[in-house]
């Protein structure tokens, strides 16, 4: 009765946007955003997890694993993830995320409309569950809003802290999977003489000083103080993805290469081919807030066709909002 409830809550809502609430193959809700070009997003409620991404073309830009799980209570494989309140290896928690397995709801409490023009949008909420409490005993309310533009995908995320006198201590991480032709041909530019912690060398401490990032191998970095834009260029494709981001200082670049992935249940064993995991985050320095604080990072992702060539890029660039 409640989540039936819930459900029409939701329909209502939604029948206001430009966007639809259905459900996927698997049985799952899904929202369905669309831009009058042609554009259009899929986002999964469970996890509020962005799980398609198709420019007006009809290009999927996004990547997700052949072997995901589609099933409520487990983590999908691709997309867009969020992962809070911790990112691997520097919490106490297993997983990278809580809010991965949730049911997020419509944002019944949402922030002012976007000024930019932007019609398709959509925005979640989550909050802690009686079984995080257990693990993990925070009081939080965490927003998600996801905008389609012509060309570009943006993920905007507040986190509040409602307790009365607890502090609310944090990582962060917005991580995109992103559809690659071949990563073998693939090149990242903006991270060049930026520091990094080398997660494949226990988390050592290097600095980048290549011109731009290639792939021959597995790799797992958090890079350190980023500048605010990143470009992805698939050569093959002949795309670049423009990421800018806000709130969010470091980088984390993933690819796990060919043994990995054999080891990862629910990622095919070629998978990594056709992928790259690019993430904007919080992880060195947690994120600290006080009882009615709220914290508010940005994760805008352009896709052009490419004109870059090498050294035009510049990585300097402010974010534009
Ligand atoms: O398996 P998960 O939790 O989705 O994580 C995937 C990868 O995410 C990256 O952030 C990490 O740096 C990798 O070490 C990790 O393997």
């Amino acid at each position: 009765m409640a989540a039936e409830y819930i459900g029409r809550c939701q329909e209502e809502k939604l029948r206001k946007m430009p966007v639809d609430l259905v459900k996927d193959a698997f049985g799952c809700d899904i929202i369905i955003l669309r831009e009058p070009n042609g554009a259009s997003a899929v986002v999964h409620l469970h996890g509020g997890q962005v799980t398609s991404w198709k420019n007006a073309q009809g290009d999927e830009l996004l990547f997700l694993s052949s072997k995901a799980t589609h099933k409520p209570s487990k983590r999908m494989r691709g997309g867009i993830p969020i992962c809070f309140p911790h990112v691997r290896n520097l919490g106490s928690l297993e997983q990278q995320s809580l809010v991965r397995c949730h049911n997020w709801t419509i944002d019944p409490n949402p922030p002012p409309p976007p000024t930019n023009g932007i019609k398709a949008y959509l925005d979640l909420l989550s909050r802690p569950t009686a079984a995080d409490m257990n693990i993990w005993a925070h009081n939080f309310e965490l927003r998600l809003r996801v905008s389609l533009g012509m060309a570009n995908l943006t993920l905007t995320t507040r986190v509040k802290n409602i307790e009365k006198v607890k502090a609310l201590s944090f990582n962060f991480a917005i991580c995109t999977y992103i559809s690659v032709s071949d990563i073998s041909e693939v090149r990242i530019e903006g991270l060049e003489t930026t520091d990094y912690l080398d997660n494949l060398k226990c988390k050592e401490r290097f600095t980048e000083q290549g011109n731009a990032i290639t792939f021959d191998g597995e790799l797992d970095r958090v890079y350190l103080g980023t500048p605010t834009k990143i470009a992805i260029i698939d050569h093959e494709k002949k795309r670049t993805f423009e990421l800018r981001k806000d709130g969010l200082p470091d980088a984390v670049v993933w690819n796990p290469w060919d043994k990995k992935s054999k080891t990862i249940a629910d990622l095919g064993d070629d998978d990594y081919m056709r992928m790259l995991c690019i993430e904007s985050a919080a992880v060195e320095k947690s994120i600290v807030l006080k009882p009615g604080q709220e914290w508010k990072g940005r994760q805008e992702i352009t896709a052009v066709l490419s004109s870059y060539c090498s050294g035009q890029f510049d990585r300097h660039v402010a974010s534009d909002g």
